[in-house]
């Protein structure tokens, strides 16, 4: 198990995680194996996979639904924190974790730079003026001294596909008693 293994190599090991609103990651985990899956075949619809029949090759891990929801599907399962969470409390302090916003990571990446270089103990050099945003795709990006943009590949901001406001309302739902159970866990409230 990593976080075992992990304390084994170095106990003083100081974790990053990266959380954002499991619904968004659902999606964008989506968006991602849709995108893979363009060479090999249809991917059923966002609903289909998330409160519907899934996918065949998929099938086996959407027998059971919970709340309404197939929670064995992996873009769904991930985004319950609190179990993994815990994997990773078991092996180190919660001083050793710190944990990102990922959509200030977007919205406001140097504050959330700075959070962690204050976390990892490094000379501050994230400032918001380091930063710009990619015109198209709203995305941060790095200012480099020449004023020009570095902005993230392809598969950073693409666009998620629009998902029916039940779907959302029952993902929501599904998820908001396993994300209470994470914010008691880090000690640290999200506004999902
Ligand atoms: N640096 C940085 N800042 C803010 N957000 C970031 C960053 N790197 C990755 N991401 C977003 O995380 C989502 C998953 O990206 P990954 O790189 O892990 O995976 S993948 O490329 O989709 O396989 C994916 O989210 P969406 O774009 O919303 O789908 C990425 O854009």
């Amino acid at each position: 198990m990593a976080p075992e293994r992990i304390k084994s190599l170095n106990p003083n090991t100081k974790i990053i995680i990266v959380v954002r609103d499991p619904v968004t990651r659902a999606i964008s985990d989506y968006t991602q194996s849709s995108s893979k899956r363009k060479r090999v075949g249809l991917m059923p619809s966002f609903e289909t996979m998330a409160v519907g029949d899934c996918a065949n090759w998929l099938r086996a891990n959407c027998t059971t639904k919970t709340r309404g929801v197939n929670a064995g599907w992996g873009a769904i399962r991930i985004g319950v924190y609190h179990k993994h969470m815990k994997r990773w409390l078991d092996y180190f302090p919660i001083e050793n974790i710190h944990i990102v916003d990922g959509e200030k990571l977007i919205s406001n990446p140097a504050d959330e730079i700075s959070a962690t270089e204050r976390f990892l103990g490094l000379k501050p050099v994230a400032k918001a003026e380091k930063f710009g945003v990619d015109p198209i795709k709203k995305f941060p990006c790095l200012k480099n001294d020449d004023g020009k943009l570095h902005c993230l590949g392809k598969t950073k901001g693409r666009h998620h596909p629009d998902v029916e406001p039940a779907v959302l309302r029952a993902l929501k739902e599904f998820y908001s008693p396993e994300n209470k159970k994470f914010y008691q866990m880090v000690n640290h409230w999200f506004d999902w």
